[in-house]
């Protein structure tokens, strides 16, 4: 190629913590980056890679981005490893100490990457959570943006760490959830110390997950730039807390529907809901479209979506409460079972026969589903979540009021935001019994429907504004696009 005509353009590494939720929104990011003409490698474990042939029209998707490679790399983990449960955590120190030093050999060897007609990474956007990436970087001058692939208010909860410890707000201990927390600063008044994130709820402070977080936390100033996966009309006061720190921050969020959005400005097509919008999907999982084919035949606004993420497991208990309190609901609903997320599954007993015919009347269960598709769908009326941060995203862009069950991690503070501050639904958090779950469900669909619906309207609205030509996080992802160009010349 004669460069002095046609320079190359920049090489932006994508590095995501290789779960399904991080793994997503990193995509879509990829996805833009590709659109604005940048050549990409995206970093992913071998076994997300994996399942990611076996599950997604990935390869064909990104076939059309000349500039995008995948490159793979081990997550230290052994193949028959859960990766789900309180075992996610374990993926930590693997990465650290198995994934880091591959990750060093490899930039070494290929030179960062260096191939014909490809630069060698001009700038590495790793995930907030990979501070090895940011080693690496320091270590080779490469310019470094962070991904926290969570909420700001998580991000910055987490960022606070060091001060709350100071102020003995944490290690939250068993009494004194309910006391309000001090030292996050733009959260007194509202923030328990039971809507901490869950990394929080630990008895000593040297506990390792609580360490861990507190210091990937902490050096995420060290980079060049940030990004959040959010927008100014969703979480404006707290990303002005963390421009304090941060100063070059893009909130580019929703980032599935600002994807969307680039995609049909750049086909000049009216912005689709449905199928062929969402075709560009990251699941780890095989999408069963059967639930869209009875979500066809349901009333508007008339199904509860249910579904706890990649991540969640119940125990056999909890299943119960929430399938009877479902089905004394006696509304509809869509429930998204992973084949995985049930503890101790062996030697189950027989399915009390009034779940059996609750579910054959109004639900409908599989393993997995095209999720934005369900969630834009005319049916669905409510997302039960566990208040995973792309599902509250999804569901804010889908205009679906939430009932919150968060499991663990950022979705214990994002539950509180969803019920507190947005008021875009219930906060259901750390309890789990069928008599709330029956009252929360008919609160939502039925008592309060109305209210919450056009809350969740209005928030919609302005979901889709920023990530439309002009609005906030549109215009963020051209800033940082234009600044990543401005490190190469
Ligand atoms: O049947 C399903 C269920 C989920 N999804 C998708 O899977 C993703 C799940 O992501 P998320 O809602 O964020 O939940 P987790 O998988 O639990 O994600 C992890 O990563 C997130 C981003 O960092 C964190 O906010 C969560 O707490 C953490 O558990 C979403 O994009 C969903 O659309 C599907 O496509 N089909
Ligand atoms: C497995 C968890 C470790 C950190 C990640 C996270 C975050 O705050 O970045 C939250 O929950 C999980 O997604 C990840």
């Amino acid at each position: 190629m004669d460069t002095a005509k046609s320079p190359l353009p920049p090489h932006v590494l994508v590095f995501p913590l290789p779960i399904q939720g991080h793994v997503n929104s990193m995509l879509k990011l990829a996805e833009l980056l590709c659109l604005a003409d940048l050549d990409v490698s995206f970093m992913v474990s071998d076994f997300s890679h994996t399942r990611l042939l076996r599950h997604t029209n990935i390869e064909s998707r990104f076939s059309k981005y000349p500039g995008f490679r995948f490159q793979t790399i081990s997550d230290g983990l052994p193949d028959d490893h859960p990766r789900a449960g309180e075992k996610i955590m374990d993926i930590m120190p693997s990465i650290k100490n198995v994934t880091g030093p591959l990750f060093k050999k490899m930039m070494e060897e290929s030179g960062c990457l260096v191939a014909e007609g490809r630069r060698p990474v001009t700038c590495i956007i790793a995930d907030g959570v990979l501070s090895f990436a940011g080693d690496l970087a320091e270590e080779k001058g490469i310019p470094l943006i962070y991904f926290r692939t969570v909420s700001a208010c998580s991000f910055w909860a987490c960022y606070c760490m060091e001060e709350l410890i100071e102020a003995d707000e944490i290690p939250v201990k068993g009494n004194g959830m309910d006391l309000l927390v001090t030292s996050v600063p733009g959260m007194d008044g509202f923030l328990r110390r039971r809507d901490l994130p869950g990394f929080c709820r630990v008895n000593d402070i040297n506990e390792p997950k609580l360490q861990i977080i507190k210091s990937e936390s902490r050096q995420t100033p060290r980079a060049q730039a940030a990004i959040v996966n959010s927008f100014e009309d969703l979480e404006g006061p707290i990303i002005s807390h963390i421009r304090t720190q941060i100063p070059r921050l893009y909130p580019l969020g929703p980032l599935h529907a600002h994807l969307k959005s680039r995609l049909a400005l750049k086909t000049n097509q009216p912005l689709k809901t449905d199928q062929s919008s969402s075709s560009s999907t990251g699941s780890f999982w095989e999408e069963d479209r059967t639930c869209v084919d009875w979500l066809n035949s349901q009333q508007p606004k008339s199904v509860i979506y249910v579904s706890f993420g990649s991540i969640t497991v119940v125990t056999r208990g909890q299943l119960l409460e929430f399938w009877y309190g479902l089905v004394n609901s006696g509304q509809k609903f869509l429930w998204v079972m992973r084949p995985d997320s049930i503890a101790g599954k062996e030697g189950e007993s027989q399915i009390p026969v009034e779940l059996e015919e609750g579910t054959k009347a109004r639900g409908f269960m599989v393993g997995w589903a095209p999720q934005e598709e369900v969630l834009d769908h005319p049916a669905i009326g409510g997302f039960f979540t566990h208040s995973g941060w792309n599902s509250t995203l999804e569901s804010v862009y889908a205009g679906v009021p939430m009932i919150c069950w968060p499991y663990f991690a950022d979705q214990m503070i994002n539950s509180r935001f969803v019920g507190e501050v947005w008021k875009l639904g219930l906060d259901m958090k750390d309890s789990c019994d069928r008599i709330t779950i029956e009252k929360m469900v008919r609160e939502l669909m039925e008592v309060r429907k109305d209210e919450y619906l056009e809350r969740a309207g209005q928030m919609a609205a302005l979901a889709k504004k920023s990530v439309s030509e002009g609005g906030s996080s549109y215009c963020n992802l051209d800033r940082m696009v234009e600044y990543i160009r401005s490190l190469i010349v």
